[in-house]
């Protein structure tokens, strides 16, 4: 596969091993402009070690990656460990990546944690650390979005609205977004393309494609049927609606044989 400049990162044949042990293999990928993807696998598929190795923090062991050049990316981790003696408010932990002080109020605004910016950053919930943190990647301003499961440990609710907010900070802001996940239903409605890993790629396509591939059911088994049904109903309302337009248009299309 040659990776062409049209895309922001590129990936083919990549394999990645820890002490001989390979843990990806030979994985093709790319991720164009404005595009979403999520990569999608059961714990210890390698989405993290995927993640680490497009974003240089992890050699590949084989293969090709490339990356355009001068591509800013913001990343948000799956944690941070913030010690507790060390008095850190939220402005000033947004403050870090020596943004000006308007960015940080702005972004804060946008995010709706305006109001926690004189908290400590240790006391913050779930739910609001999660939005501190995709803040400050936002502050980066960045070409490409990195999440490596944003929702996790935060309430399905909340997971929801997360994933919908992503999908508005990418049409507002044109950039692409590489997220990672365990839950396909929650995601499907956010994502423009599914990748399936288990080592290497199982599948990949489109939400609604993905979920009903051999590959990804026998990944996931009967596990991961609870929230299909309900991301089915929400969408037959839109197909009503929209017919073929926008971004309900655009998920219809691939599932219109459910
Ligand atoms: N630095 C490392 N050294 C050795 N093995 C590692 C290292 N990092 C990851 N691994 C192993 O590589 C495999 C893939 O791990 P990885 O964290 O990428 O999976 P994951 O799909 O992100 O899992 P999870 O969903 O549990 O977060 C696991 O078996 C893990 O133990």
């Amino acid at each position: 596969m040659s990776i062409s400049q049209e895309f922001l990162i590129g990936a083919a044949g990549l394999c990645v091993d820890f002490d001989e042990r390979r843990v990806l293999d030979r994985i093709d990928l790319t991720l164009g402009e404005r595009e979403i993807v999520t990569l999608i696998g059961p714990n210890g598929a390698g989405k993290t070690t995927l993640v680490r190795t497009l974003l240089g923090l992890q050699r590949p062991s084989a293969g090709r990656l490339s990356r355009r050049p001068g591509l800013r990316l913001g990343y948000m981790p799956q944690r941070v460990t913030v010690d507790a003696v060390m008095p850190m408010n939220v402005a000033r932990f947004l403050r870090l990546g020596a943004r000006h002080r308007a960015a940080v109020a702005r972004t804060a605004a946008r995010l709706g944690v305006e109001g926690l910016l004189g908290s400590p950053i240790q006391g913050l919930s779930g739910g609001e650390m999660q939005r501190v943190l995709l803040a400050r990647a936002l502050l980066r301003d960045p070409q490409l979005l990195v999440l490596d499961e944003p929702a996790q440990g935060v309430d399905v609710g909340l997971q929801a609205a997360f994933y919908r907010l992503i999908r508005q900070i990418r049409d507002e802001q044109g950039c692409g977004v590489l997220m990672v996940s365990h839950d396909l239903h929650l995601v499907m409605a956010a994502t423009d393309r599914v990748i399936c890993l288990n080592g290497h790629v199982c599948c990949t396509g489109r939400p609604e494609a993905v979920s009903r591939d051999p590959a990804y059911r026998q990944l996931f088994g009967g596990t991961d049927t609870r929230g299909l049904a309900v991301y089915a109903h929400d969408h037959d309302h839109a197909h009503d609606v929209l017919p073929a337009m926008g971004e309900e248009g655009a998920i219809d299309k691939g599932g219109s044989d459910a």
